[in-house]
């Protein structure tokens, strides 16, 4: 019936909220050989002063279940919280240790690839 809404699935989006771009994003991200640091959330029980110098920690596992259950709108949202975990890790660390530089490191891998994948 000419007029009648289709109902519209994810598969319809020419991946215009770019989640499908998102999937890609985080599973390069959690391949690379830098982002052991940042695979699942920091042990603040066992990171004195963690919990509290850290107000919004996250990770590549927490972002995972995330994607997982929709509650990333569109790409801007997912670059929010991977952005967050690199954040997080500079206020953390210092810029000349393991972690500081696999932060520096996971981050400009990131910049590059989404910028290269939104064009
Ligand atoms: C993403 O890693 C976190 O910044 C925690 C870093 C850290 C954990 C334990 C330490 O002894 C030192 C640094």
């Amino acid at each position: 019936v000419s007029g009648a809404k289709k109902a519209k699935t994810d598969k319809d989006d020419n991946n215009t909220n770019g989640l499908a771009t998102c999937r890609m994003l985080l599973a390069e991200l959690e391949a690379h050989q830098d982002a052991w640091p940042f695979l699942t959330p920091v042990n603040h029980k066992a990171v004195p002063g963690y919990r509290k110098v850290i107000k919004k920690p996250m990770d590549f596992s927490t972002i995972r279940e995330k994607l997982t259950n929709n509650q990333y709108l569109n790409l801007e949202t997912f670059i929010v919280d991977v952005n967050l975990v690199f954040e997080n890790c500079e206020r953390f660390n210092e810029d000349d240790s393991e972690i500081g530089r696999a932060g520096h490191r996971m981050r400009s891998f990131f910049d590059k690839r989404w910028t290269e994948l939104l064009k």
